[in-house]
């Protein structure tokens, strides 16, 4: 089969890890008969550079024309002060709106190879976790109104909008309850519904959701618990759905289970099998250029886009066991090693990755 695949490098390190992402997925390729073809597009600070704007109009068009999206990331210091509607990361937000990308999965993973990784103790994550933050991705205070006004005597004030709809918690509910129903049936949804209004409806909606899941098990906590019990006793959680700047956040936290954010891939979901695929993390512009990217993450989020979207799941899980494999052999990137003098480059690892598949 064929795939068309809009790439969006972006900014940092973005484009080291894209680098080793298409390398891995070419090998997949050659090997299960699939022939990808990526189409480079640009967007974020990369694009402001090149043309001008953020998010080009070439590049929505293409990417929308696309079967799906890998993206590295955007963003950097360089572009700190271009005005706030044309920095790189509206890029992004622009990307998810106009593709209709509302839900968020980010799966976050204990590798047993990376216990010793882990700021926890190995008691709370032996035998391994498996968590997955279902993050709303096109609504809430991100893209609620957002504006300047007068503060009174606190002066100038700004503002943003947090706002949800019905059908907008409805709909990433349901995805999180699908999700449980093949997992180990159990949804922590999190909110801060003793302050906000919104999160009111989405605890309210939340729990219509879960009627019509009888055999999935339905838990609520408020934001500030579920940062703290993620790092407490995170093996009470499978799908956990937030809003959009609560997963944001606690998909950060949840990386540090991990090990390092370095690991952990995401896919944003359209209705139907179109998606974009990105990592978790950022540009990391303390680290570009210096060869200690861990490209794993995106490799993953190049394996979610075969499975998700097209649908590959033998080929899928080549990937996954390539990357497992890696780990069992006892590579390391920097950020998993503390930097230690053995640790493999970025290009290493991709090469490594793409030879056990
Ligand atoms: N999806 C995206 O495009 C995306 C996501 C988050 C942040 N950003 C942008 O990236 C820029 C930098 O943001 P930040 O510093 O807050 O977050 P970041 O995720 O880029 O970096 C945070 C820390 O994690 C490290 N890190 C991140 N990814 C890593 C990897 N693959 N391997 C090893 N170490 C890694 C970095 O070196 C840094 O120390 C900002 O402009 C931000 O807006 C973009
Ligand atoms: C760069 C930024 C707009 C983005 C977000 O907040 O969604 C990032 O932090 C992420 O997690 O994908
Ligand atoms: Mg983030």
């Amino acid at each position: 089969m064929n795939y068309n695949i809009a790439v969006v490098r972006g900014d940092g390190i973005g484009p080291e890890v894209v680098a080793e992402t298409i390398k891995v997925l070419e090998k997949v390729g050659q090997k299960f008969g699939h022939s990808f073809h990526f189409t480079d597009v640009p967007a974020g600070g990369a694009a402001i550079d090149a043309v001008g704007e953020c998010l080009p109009a070439e590049t929505v068009r293409i990417a929308k024309s696309s079967d799906a999206v890998l993206l590295g990331a955007v963003g950097g210091p360089k572009w700190d002060n271009v005005p706030g509607d044309q920095r790189p990361e509206r890029a992004l937000l622009g990307l998810r709106k106009e593709l209709g990308l509302f839900a968020n999965l980010r799966p976050a993973m204990v590798f047993d190879q990376l216990a010793d990784a882990s700021p926890l103790k190995p008691e709370i994550i032996s035998g391994g976790l498996d968590i997955v933050v279902v993050r709303e991705l096109t609504g809430g205070i991100y893209f609620g109104e957002k504006g300047h006004k007068d503060g009174g005597d606190m002066g100038p004030a700004a503002y943003d909008v947090e706002q949800y709809a019905k059908g907008e918690v409805r709909r990433i509910a349901k995805v999180a309850f699908d999700m449980a129903m093949k997992r180990s049936r159990k949804v922590t949804s999190v909110d801060k519904s003793n302050v906000l209004e919104s999160s009111r409806l989405w605890r309210r909606v939340v729990a219509e959701v879960a009627e019509d899941y009888p055999g999935v098990e339905l838990d609520n906590l408020y934001v500030d618990n579920a940062a703290m019990q993620l790092v407490r006793n995170p093996r009470q959680f499978d799908v956990i759905v937030t809003s959009n700047m609560f997963g944001d956040i606690l998909s950060d936290e949840a990386s540090q289970i991990t090990g390092s954010i370095g690991m952990l891939p995401s896919a944003s979901l359209a209705d139907g099998n179109f998606g974009m695929y990105e990592p978790v993390h950022g540009s990391a512009p303390d680290i570009a250029g210096t060869g200690q990217a861990n490209p794993i993450a995106t490799i993953l989020s190049g394996a979610m886009m075969l499975r998700y979207t097209f649908g590959l799941g033998e080929e899928a899980k080549s990937i996954e066991d390539a990357v497992n494999r890696f780990l069992s052999d006892g590579y390391r990137t920097a950020d998993l090693c503390g930097g230690a003098p053995e640790a493999v480059t970025t290009t290493q690892c991709g090469d490594l990755i793409a030879a056990n598949i």
